[in-house]
């Protein structure tokens, strides 16, 4: 068994659809579990009905949510010829769900209408894409991922219930493969026991792979990405980045938790306590190796370049004096915590500490209410967060020089440098 992820890049538009095709057709009597993301950028204009919708915007919600509607209805003509009525019939119960919802007024909180509305993408998109292979004679079973995949009710961040998603692959996941080699399902997205629907996070359909490749015991995951593999940089910001061969999890992980967006930071964890290989391939050249993930140690490593944006710097200092220990850092996390911050760079002295954070306006002013019980607050924004890991002196000189370092931090492996 094997699972493959196509993410939104992958399925953006009606050749890339069809490219899909093409690539199932050369693992033909195989066994694949298929997750598929959101078509193209469906998601961030998802969000766009969801804030309306939030913000009692709701004719504005209603014309977004048209616009998302017409262009997977244009893209399903497209497709297909023979399969168009019942997949048209699919989606019209998928916009329906949707478009319900945005008729009423909000009375809950916002995230909870994020996940109910956002989560559609991926429904329309696996629904489409299913479809298209049926008609292009790729036998393939549909199923929805909400019937599976059980999450807690921490909206926007679904915390997964492995042992309800272990019991549910066993008894509606396996079957299916008893009559067919390919299942169609959503990354990104899961479902309540109540069955409200729930997301894993931006970009989380890597680790939905990831869980199900884990439960699965697959003998593979494969990432196909518009990209030759992992690279040494984001190769749209870094024309220079040098493709990697193979890696390990290890470091994959800390890539990611510094900041790479290439592969989801959780995606990580399942693989490696599986001990399951991860391929990132490249959608568009088959031929070509990718990158392999595994537990082998990768030798010769470039450096490996993240420049993360949009970050903010929070100055704390103590009100009554006292030092930055157990007592402060403890109460620092508890906030943390309940606000679902993560530090991405802190800095201790004596009675001050510097905290760098990604600049999420209305969590950043939540924390800064709550620590100024203990604290003196100040806030610094518009900066990057640049992480060299098996840094240098060369890629050091050319990459920081001339750069206004606001903070600077260095371990045997990792240089971080945040600045203006
Ligand atoms: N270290 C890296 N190696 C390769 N690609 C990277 C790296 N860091 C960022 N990227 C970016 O990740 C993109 C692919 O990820 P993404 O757009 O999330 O794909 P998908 O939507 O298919 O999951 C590439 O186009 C590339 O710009
Ligand atoms: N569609 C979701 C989930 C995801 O993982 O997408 P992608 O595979 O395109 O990064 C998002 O955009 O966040």
């Amino acid at each position: 068994m094997r699972v493959f992820k196509f993410g939104g890049a992958s399925v953006q538009d009606v050749d890339h659809v069809k490219h899909v095709g093409k690539i199932l057709e050369q693992y033909k009597g195989e066994k694949n579990l298929i997750i598929i993301s959101a078509i193209g950028k469906t998601t961030n204009a998802l969000e766009t009905v969801a804030e309306a919708f939030f913000a009692g915007r709701k004719e504005d919600a209603l014309r977004l949510f048209g616009d998302i509607r017409k262009q997977h209805l244009t893209l399903a003509k497209y497709l297909l010829v023979l399969e168009f009525n019942p997949c048209i019939a699919q989606l019209a119960d998928f916009f329906t769900e949707v478009e319900w919802l945005l008729h009423d007024k909000p009375v809950r909180e916002f995230s909870y209408y994020y996940d109910q509305i956002v989560s559609v993408g991926e429904l329309m998109s696996t629904c489409i894409i299913s479809y298209y292979l049926k008609e292009y004679k790729i036998n393939n079973e549909w199923l929805d991922v909400r019937d599976v995949l059980r999450t807690d009710n921490h909206f926007q961040e679904g915390v997964v219930d492995w042992d309800f998603t272990q019991k549910a692959v066993q008894s509606q996941l396996l079957p299916l493969f008893e009559k067919t080699d390919i299942v169609i399902t959503q990354g990104f997205i899961g479902s309540t026991d109540q069955c409200e629907n729930t997301t894993l996070g931006r970009e989380g359909s890597d680790f939905s792979a990831a869980i199900f490749a884990s439960i699965l015991e697959a003998d593979n995951l494969t990432i196909w990405k518009d990209v030759e593999g992992i690279m040494n940089a984001d190769p749209r910001r870094f024309p220079e980045a040098v493709y990697i061969p193979q890696l390990s999890y290890q470091e994959v992980i800390e890539m990611a938790y510094y900041g790479a967006q290439v592969i989801h930071p959780k995606t990580i964890k399942p693989l490696q306590n599986k001990n399951i290989p991860l391929h990132v391939k490249c959608f568009l050249d088959t031929g070509l190796p990718g990158t392999l993930i595994n537990q082998h140690p990768a030798k010769d490593l470039p450096p490996i370049l993240i420049d993360k944006q949009h970050q903010a710097l929070i100055h704390l200092r103590t009100l009554d004096f006292s030092f930055i220990e157990e007592k402060p850092m403890s109460r620092l996390y508890k906030i943390f915590r309940e606000l679902k911050i993560k530090p991405n760079l802190i800095q201790t002295g004596a009675i001050s500490l510097q905290v760098a954070v990604d600049d999420q306006t209305d969590k950043i002013e939540r924390f800064a209410i709550k620590a100024s019980e203990w604290f003196d607050v100040q806030l610094q924004k518009d900066l990057n967060l640049f992480t060299i890991r098996h840094y240098n002196e060369g890629v050091i000189s050319k990459y920081l020089l001339g750069k206004e370092q606001v903070l600077y931090q260095q371990n045997e492996s990792n240089l971080q440098v945040l600045y203006k």
